[in-house]
């Protein structure tokens, strides 16, 4: 039976550096939460992926219309962005196999294409460590000397932005982010986890537009970029209406162990 295809979306976190009246997740975008148009895109690539959605255990703004997929859970989320997705991970320990490919993808990346997606996806399926969506740097990189001034100018060449979706087999990405959190190493990606345990993920170039919403003027950048991509991009790589949910078979089963 071949592998199965598992969605962990981080959604927990508060939003802090964008400082709104609520969690950007539920910020709009062409009056829809910013959740629902990461669901869709995701859903446009891989309808067929079982999605574990990480939200704060007090989320009270959440709506399952917003969820296209058939089989999904929402799990608890953690104190930060690694914990949530162990939660995700450990929620689903009785029907993961070791060899299932897992994609953790930010629920503050809406603008992630499916040609991207489709992209990391084909270049992961026979790759025994993994990888991310990455894009090149191409500003001149400065480190501060903590006092507002330029302390060096880092060599550019080599250099990557670290995106999402990362995919990793379930029981290496487990493993690594247990290793991780156990051994108090600070991990802000699952990439880095993996590579504390000697291993290199797979670089695959990914779209610049593939914005991390996280300050106020960001909302405005997704906004264009999403209006670009529709206005350009083939019928299919357009963020997919959640489908009537009615008769969908949507399975919300919330993990009440966490
Ligand atoms: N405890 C946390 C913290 C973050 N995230 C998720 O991880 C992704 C990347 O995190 P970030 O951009 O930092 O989101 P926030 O933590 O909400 O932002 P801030 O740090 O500004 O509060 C987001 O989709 C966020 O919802 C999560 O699931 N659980
Ligand atoms: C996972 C990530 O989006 C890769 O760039 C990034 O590390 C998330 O960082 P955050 O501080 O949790 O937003």
């Amino acid at each position: 039976m071949s592998a199965a295809l598992w969605l962990v979306v981080p959604a927990a976190g508060q939003g802090r550096r964008m400082g709104a009246d609520r969690p950007k997740q539920y910020l709009e975008i062409a009056g829809r939460p910013v959740l629902a148009c990461t669901l869709a895109r995701l859903y446009s690539a891989f309808p067929g992926a079982r999605l574990c959605l990480c939200l704060d255990a007090d989320d009270a703004r959440f709506d399952p219309a917003w969820v296209p997929f058939a089989e999904w859970r929402r799990v608890s989320g953690g104190n930060e962005r690694v914990d949530s997705v162990s939660h995700a991970l450990e929620a689903i320990a009785g029907e993961a196999s070791d060899d299932d490919l897992v994609l953790v993808h930010d629920v503050a990346r809406p603008c992630v294409t499916v040609a991207d997606l489709e992209r990391l996806h084909a270049a992961l399926s026979d790759d025994p460590v993994g990888g991310l969506l990455a894009s090149p740097v191409a500003d001149t990189m400065k480190r501060d000397d903590g006092a507002g001034r330029v302390a060096a100018t880092e060599l550019r060449a080599g250099l990557w932005h670290a995106l999402t979706p990362q995919g990793f087999r379930y029981g290496l990405l487990r493993q690594a982010l247990a290793a991780a959190v156990k051994a108090g190493i600070p991990v802000t990606d699952e990439a880095s986890a993996v590579e504390t345990l000697g291993l290199s993920p797979q670089l695959v170039k990914g779209r610049r537009d593939n914005l991390k919403i996280t300050h106020p003027e960001d909302l405005a950048l997704a906004r264009q970029i999403l209006a670009a991509q529709s206005a350009t991009e083939p019928a299919s790589d357009q963020s997919a209406s959640a489908p009537a949910l009615a008769g969908a078979g949507v399975v919300a089963r919330e993990n009440s162990e966490r």
